[in-house]
């Protein structure tokens, strides 16, 4: 049941959150700093109606219109996806509205469109279909990422043991429960997604929150003790602190990034993982001097793209609508030249992983087969050898790694080993 002070909140934080010019998670945040009338349960109503409503937009947009707007929106939301009793919304909606409501609340969702059935705009749908994506597997994918992410951690090995920490959270005191992922060797999943951030074991930096797939993509650098290592786009270093760890805090690992606030994010996260090992250097983009002087120096570097994110719609669903086709060729023009750029760093037998969090073979694969095409000096390595090294026991199609949600439970995550020869 929503109370008319949380309907306010809802409108007014989808009032910020539509135009899709900021995120949506930092508009909400902001509305909750600004609103302090809004109690934990009402902000956690205002989230998941939210984030629920803007999962489900392609369907609304069909059902309502494309400029019906917040308020009817929310409306097919609450009667035709939520499926909420007419009495509920009586109070908050009129009568005309409510007319449409019982309509809506009848859908007969089987005569619409295939993206309005899978729940991704019609451009995403287009281009999975041109990638060999059969009607069946678009909406398996689309309806997977409809559904909310799961909480993941990892475990920072140089200080505990995963057991240990399954041990302490599952304490029946702390009312946690926690299991280990599928795949990562150091990965815990969550039940639910209680709040770890006053946790003593974040706290004295024994977990991060970290999805599992990520971990998987830190964990092809096949980083050792002692090399020489670089996270080329590093941001507030969630692989660059799993790296580090594989490392055992010893070698040099470089984190670069062109953008001065996510290095900043990366400093208190470094004070708490005990790492003494990484370097945070800022670039002023990819062909920054830094880089040359580094050139054929690094055991491993990893790249971990810009991208389009749409591996990430569970967490994220607002970038249906904060991206597009063109927004995705020019992303593709920067993939192109930050892995040129970053495969000069490479050693002689050394590996390049290049990674993204999408889904779309343009940021993925094309960028990986154009440096193969101008670099002969580097192929391609078999991801399913290299995890079975690290003993995770994945099934994958090729030698490519391709995580989805549906498969592995995890966000969409792209990843491609090359070593240079
Ligand atoms: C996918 S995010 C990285 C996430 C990060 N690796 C992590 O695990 O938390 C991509 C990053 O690339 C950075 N970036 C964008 N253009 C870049 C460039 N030309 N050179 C280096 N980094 C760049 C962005 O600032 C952003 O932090």
């Amino acid at each position: 049941m929503i109370n008319t002070i949380q309907y306010q909140a809802i409108l007014d934080a989808l009032e910020q959150i539509l135009p899709f010019t900021a995120p949506a998670d930092v508009c909400l945040s902001r509305l909750f700093r600004e609103q302090k009338r809004l109690g934990a349960r009402d902000r956690a109503v205002v989230a998941e109606t939210v984030f629920g409503l803007l999962r489900h937009l392609p369907r609304l947009e069909w059902l309502a219109g494309p400029y019906a707007g917040a308020r009817l929106w929310l409306l097919a939301y609450l009667s035709a996806i939520e499926k909420r009793n007419l009495k509920e919304l009586a109070g908050i909606f009129n009568e005309e509205q409510l007319a449409l409501a019982r309509q809506w609340k009848a859908t007969d969702w089987s005569v619409a469109p295939l993206h309005v059935r899978a729940g991704l705009p019609d451009w995403v749908v287009q281009a999975l279909q041109g990638q060999g994506r059969d009607e069946e597997s678009i909406l398996r994918l689309g309806n997977a990422m409809l559904a909310s992410a799961p909480l993941d951690l990892r475990v920072n090995l140089l200080k505990a043991r995963r057991d240990a920490v399954l041990g302490a959270l599952n304490d029946p005191g702390a009312e946690l429960k926690a299991e280990p992922t599928p795949y990562s060797p150091w990965g815990v999943r969550m039940a639910g997604k209680p709040a770890l951030n006053r946790h003593p074991l974040f706290l004295d930096g024994s977990i991060e929150v970290q999805d599992e797939g990520s971990q998987l993509l830190a964990l092809l650098t096949g980083a050792r003790r002692g090399q020489m290592v670089a996270d080329f786009c590093a941001g507030a270093g969630g692989k660059t602190l799993a790296i580090g760890a594989m490392m055992q805090n010893t070698g040099r690992l470089y984190a670069f990034d062109i953008s001065e606030k996510r290095l900043a994010n990366l400093k208190p996260r470094l004070a708490r993982s005990g790492l003494s090992n990484v370097q945070p250097q800022l670039l002023a983009s990819e062909h920054d001097q830094k880089v040359k002087r580094l050139a054929g120096k690094m055991d491993a570097v990893l790249v971990d793209a810009p991208c389009s994110g749409l591996g990430t719609l569970r967490r994220n669903p607002d970038l249906k609508y904060r991206q597009s086709a063109q927004s995705v060729a020019e992303l593709n023009a920067k993939q192109a030249s930050i892995l040129a750029s970053a495969a000069r760093l490479v050693k002689s037998g050394g590996r390049l992983v290049y990674a993204t969090c999408s889904i779309l073979q343009s940021e993925n694969q094309a960028i990986v087969e154009a440096l193969l095409a101008t670099q002969p000096e580097f192929t391609l390595l078999d991801v399913r050898t290299l995890l079975a090294e690290e003993r995770v026991a994945l099934d994958l199609d090729g030698p490519l790694l391709q995580l989805t949600p549906e498969q592995h439970g995890t966000d969409g995550f792209f990843a491609a080993v090359l070593q240079r020869n």
